[in-house]
């Protein structure tokens, strides 16, 4: 599986502990984001991410800034992107069983490395259950490429 990784000034660390989490799972990783700590500004990793995501130059996308907010708003202004932001691992585990999110977010102020790696390791293993899901996670991508939604806008 290739990931692409983005982040900004604030997660260079937890960057590089995660890139090296993933090669041992046996995942290639492409780094979008930034590697010094001088200030960087978090959409344009956000948004080169979430641009390979949904282009498919990648299969996934991981995302961190201070917060995980600021990089994971900017990956969802992608048309095809569904990014979460998770502090813990139910939610990222849920997100994609049930939202099939494509970018996985959290913040390097907020997570210590084996959090984030516990994160991690839930969502790459989750897999989208369809279904009911598969209907809602339609509706939302009826938002992301007409900007409207047919059930509320004709009623
Ligand atoms: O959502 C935004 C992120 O948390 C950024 O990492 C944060 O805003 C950067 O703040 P500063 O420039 O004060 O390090």
């Amino acid at each position: 599986m290739k990931i692409g990784i983005g982040n900004d000034h604030a997660a260079v660390e937890l960057k590089n502990i995660i890139s090296e989490h993933l090669k041992e799972r046996g995942c290639e990783v492409v780094n979008f984001g930034t590697d010094t700590s001088e200030s960087f500004d978090y959409p344009i990793a956000g948004y080169k991410v979430g641009k390979a995501v949904a282009n498919g130059d990648v299969d996934l996308g991981i995302l961190i800034c201070g917060t995980g907010v600021g990089i994971s708003l900017a990956a969802n202004k992608v048309e095809g992107v569904r990014a979460v932001v998770c502090s813990e691992p139910f939610s990222a585990k849920l997100s994609r069983m049930h939202n099939n999110t494509n970018v996985l977010a959290f913040g390097a102020r907020v997570v210590g490395s084996e959090l984030a790696k516990m994160i991690v390791d839930e969502w790459l293993d989750a897999e989208f259950e369809g279904g009911r899901h598969e209907r809602r996670v339609n509706l939302l991508n009826e938002i992301d490429h007409t900007r409207g939604l047919k059930v509320v806008d004709e009623a």
